[in-house]
C-alpha cells in the first residue's frame, strides 16, 4: 500500500519564502498522517501564474534556492513539488521529486498552454523527457497539467514504465470546467490503463480562481472525488499497487449545483483579492438595485459583515423605494451603512460647468456627472479608511458600455464583471433561498440607473433576456451576426449590440479586474484592439 497526500492548497504568487514554509508545514502534516508521498500543485513554490516575475533573474534564483533548501530538509517521505527552474539558459515549468534530502528526478512540462488566459510560451521552454520514479516497488510517472489534456505525454510516461500517474495542476475555474477535467482524465486513463492522482491548486489570483476539486481514478476507471471546492485540504488516500485502486480518507465533497458552485467561486475570488492585496474591508454604493444587492451578499459571505461598508448616495432622481430597499438590506445583513446625498456635489458641478454648457441641451453628460459624483465619494471613503472600493457592474453592462467610465466603473475589483445580468438574477435568487439576504423588492423591480426621471435600463437596451443571449453568442462563442440572426434574433438588434460591444473596448480596458467564471471573460480571455477599423457589418453572410 502507498499512502498519498494531495496538498490541495493556496500558494501566494511571488511569495517564494512563504510558499516554502507552507510546503514544509504540509510535508510535516503528511508525514504525521503516515503518507509515503506528498503531491503539490503546479509551480507551488512560485504560485500560479507568476507572469513576468519569471523574467526576473532574482525570482528564478530565489526559486532555485527554495527547492534546494526544501530538499535538504526532506526525510521520511517523498515530495513531488512544482517550481520554475532555469537551466542551460532555458526557463522550465518543472517538478522535482525529492527523497532523503535530495532531488532524485526532475520533470519539465511538455505542453505549454497558450490560449485563453494562459501565456506559457512567453516564459518557458518545453521539456521532452518523461519522469518515472520507483516507490515501494511501484513505478510512478509525473506529467504537469496541460500535458494531460493531450494523449502524448501520458502515453510516453506509460511507455517509460509508469504504473501510476501523478498530475500536479494549476487549473483555473470556469463554468463546466469540472466536466471537461473529468472527461480528460477518464480518456487518459482509458488510453493508458494508468491510475491517476490529480491534485489542483486552490485560491483567487487576480481574475482567476483555482477551485481545487482534486480527484483520483483507479486502474478500472472508477473515480474518487471531486474533493472540496475552493477550500484548502490535505487530502489523503491509500493506493494499492496490486489492485490499482485508491481508498480515500473522508474527503469533503464538492457541491453539485451549478449556481452554488459559481457563488462559492465568486466568494473565494473576492475574499482572496481583498486579503492578498492587504485589505480587510470593502466599500461600494448600495442603490437598491440587483447588482449592488448581490455584491453586498457576496461581500458579507467573503469578508464578514464587520468588514463591509455601503453608502446610499441619493440624487433628485433616486426613488424612496431605492433608499428603503438599500437600508433594509444593510440592516438585515448588519453592515455599516450611510446615506450621503450627492445633490450638493452635483449642483456644484453644474454650477462650475454652467458657463461652458450654456445654450447646450442637457443630455447623458448630466447623468454621468451624477455617477462620477458617487465615484468621488466612494474613493474618498476608500482613501480615508483604507477600504477597497468594489465595482458592482455586470458583464452585460460592461459589454455594451452601459456604465460610466470614472463613475460607477470607479473601483479596484469587480466581483460580477463576468456575470451576465440574467446570471446576476439567478445567483441572487439562489442566495436568497436563505430569506432576508436580498429584499424581495430588489429582485422584483425593473432595473434602472435612476440618472434621469422615470429611466429604466430597457429604455436604452434590449430586454436583458434577449441581450444576454446575443452577448453569449457574440462575445462568448464568437458567432457572426448572420449566425445569431439565423438563430432567431432581430437583425437590427444584433447589429446594434455587436456595434456597442466593439465600440466599448476602451471602457473595458480601463475597468478593474473581476472574477472569471466563464471561458470568455473580458480581459485576458478576449483581447480586442481599441483603435480599430473593423466593423462587424462588413462581414459577408
Ligand atoms: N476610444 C476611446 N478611448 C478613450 N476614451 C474614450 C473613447 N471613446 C470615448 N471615450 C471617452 O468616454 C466618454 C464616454 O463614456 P462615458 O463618459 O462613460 O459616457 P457614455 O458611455 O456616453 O454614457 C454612459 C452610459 O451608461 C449608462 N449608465 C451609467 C451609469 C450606470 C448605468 C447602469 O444602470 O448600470 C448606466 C448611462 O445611462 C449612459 O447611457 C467620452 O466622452 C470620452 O471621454
Ligand atoms: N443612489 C445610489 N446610491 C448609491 N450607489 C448608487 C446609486 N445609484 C447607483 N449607484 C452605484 O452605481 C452602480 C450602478 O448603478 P445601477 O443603477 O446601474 O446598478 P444597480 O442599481 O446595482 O442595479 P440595476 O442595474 O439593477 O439598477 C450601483 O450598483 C451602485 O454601486
Ligand atoms: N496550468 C495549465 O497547464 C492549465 C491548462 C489546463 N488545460 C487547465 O486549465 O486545466
Amino acid at each position: 500500500m502507498i499512502r498519498i497526500a494531495l496538498a490541495q492548497h493556496d500558494f501566494l504568487v511571488g511569495d517564494i519564502a512563504g510558499n516554502r514554509r507552507k510546503a514544509e508545514s504540509l510535508i510535516e502534516q503528511a508525514r504525521e498522517a503516515k503518507a509515503d508521498l506528498i503531491l503539490f500543485p503546479e509551480l507551488a513554490l512560485a504560485g500560479y501564474p507568476p507572469e513576468d516575475l519569471l523574467l526576473r533573474p532574482g525570482f528564478l534564483r530565489l526559486a532555485r534556492q527554495a527547492v534546494t533548501d526544501l530538499a535538504a530538509n526532506v526525510h521520511g517521505i517523498d515530495v513531488v513539488i512544482g517550481h520554475p527552474w532555469l537551466e542551460d539558459g532555458a526557463r522550465r515549468n518543472a517538478v522535482s521529486w525529492i527523497r532523503d534530502g535530495r532531488v532524485i528526478g526532475r520533470y519539465f512540462k511538455h505542453r505549454l498552454p497558450n490560449y485563453a488566459v494562459f501565456d506559457e510560451h512567453r516564459y518557458f521552454t518545453p521539456g521532452s523527457e518523461p519522469l518515472v520514479v520507483e516507490l515501494a516497488g511501484c513505478r510512478i510517472g509525473v506529467v504537469i497539467c496541460e500535458d494531460s489534456w493531450e494523449a502524448g505525454p501520458v502515453r510516453e510516461a506509460r511507455e517509460a514504465g509508469a504504473e501510476l500517474l501523478l498530475i500536479p495542476n494549476a487549473s483555473p475555474y470556469r463554468d463546466d470546467k469540472l466536466a471537461d477535467r473529468e472527461r480528460m482524465i477518464d480518456l487518459r486513463q482509458a488510453e493508458t490503463g494508468l491510475p491517476i492522482v490529480y491534485c489542483n491548486l486552490v485560491g483567487g489570483q487576480d481574475e482567476l480562481v483555482f477551485d481545487g476539486r482534486s480527484m483520483l481514478i483507479d486502474r478500472d476507471g472508477t473515480r474518487t472525488g471531486p474533493g472540496p471546492l475552493c477550500h484548502e485540504a490535505l487530502l489523503l488516500a491509500d493506493y494499492d499497487p496490486a489492485s490499482g485502486g485508491f481508498q480515500a480518507d473522508d474527503w469533503e465533497p464538492a457541491p453539485t449545483e451549478a449556481l452554488d458552485e459559481i457563488y462559492q467561486v465568486l466568494v473565494r475570488g473576492l475574499a482572496d483579492y481583498v486579503h492578498k492585496n492587504g485589505f480587510h474591508d470593502v466599500v461600494f454604493g448600495l442603490s437598491g438595485g440587483i447588482d449592488s444587492a448581490l455584491t453586498l451578499a457576496l461581500a458579507v459571505d467573503a469578508l464578514g459583515a464587520d468588514h463591509v461598508h455601503t453608502v446610499m448616495m441619493p440624487s433628485r432622481h433616486t426613488s424612496g423605494e431605492s433608499i428603503e430597499l438599500a437600508q433594509t438590506q444593510a440592516v438585515d445583513l448588519e453592515v455599516d451603512h450611510r446615506v450621503i446625498p450627492i445633490e450638493p456635489a452635483y449642483e456644484a458641478f453644474l454650477t462650475v460647468l454652467a458657463g461652458s454648457f450654456s445654450g447646450v441641451e442637457p443630455d447623458v453628460t448630466e447623468e454621468n456627472l451624477q455617477a462620477r459624483a458617487r465615484g468621488v465619494i466612494v474613493m474618498g471613503l476608500s482613501n480615508k479608511f483604507g477600504w477597497l472600493p468594489l465595482v458592482t457592474s455586470n458583464k452585460s453592462e460592461l459589454a455594451v458600455g452601459y456604465c460610466t467610465i470614472y463613475g460607477d466603473m470607479c473601483g479596484g475589483y469587480g466581483p460580477l464583471l463576468d456575470c451576465l445580468k440574467t446570471r446576476v438574477y439567478a445567483l441572487a435568487e439562489f442566495r436568497n433561498r436563505d430569506k432576508g439576504v436580498i429584499p424581495e423588492g430588489v429582485l422584483r423591480r425593473a432595473p434602472s440607473a435612476e440618472l434621469r426621471a422615470d429611466q429604466t435600463d430597457q429604455d436604452s437596451l434590449p430586454p436583458y433576456e434577449q441581450l444576454d443571449q446575443i452577448l453569449s453568442r457574440y462575445v462568448e462563442r464568437d458567432w457572426s451576426i448572420s449566425q445569431i440572426v439565423e438563430d432567431g434574433f432581430e437583425d437590427a438588434t444584433v447589429r446594434r449590440v455587436a456595434r456597442l460591444v466593439l465600440l466599448n473596448e476602451y471602457k473595458r480596458r480601463q475597468a478593474p479586474p473581476g472574477t472569471r467564471i466563464t471561458h470568455r471573460a473580458f480581459g485576458r480571455d478576449r483581447r480586442y484592439p481599441i483603435t480599430s477599423g473593423w466593423r462587424e457589418d462588413s462581414v459577408p453572410p
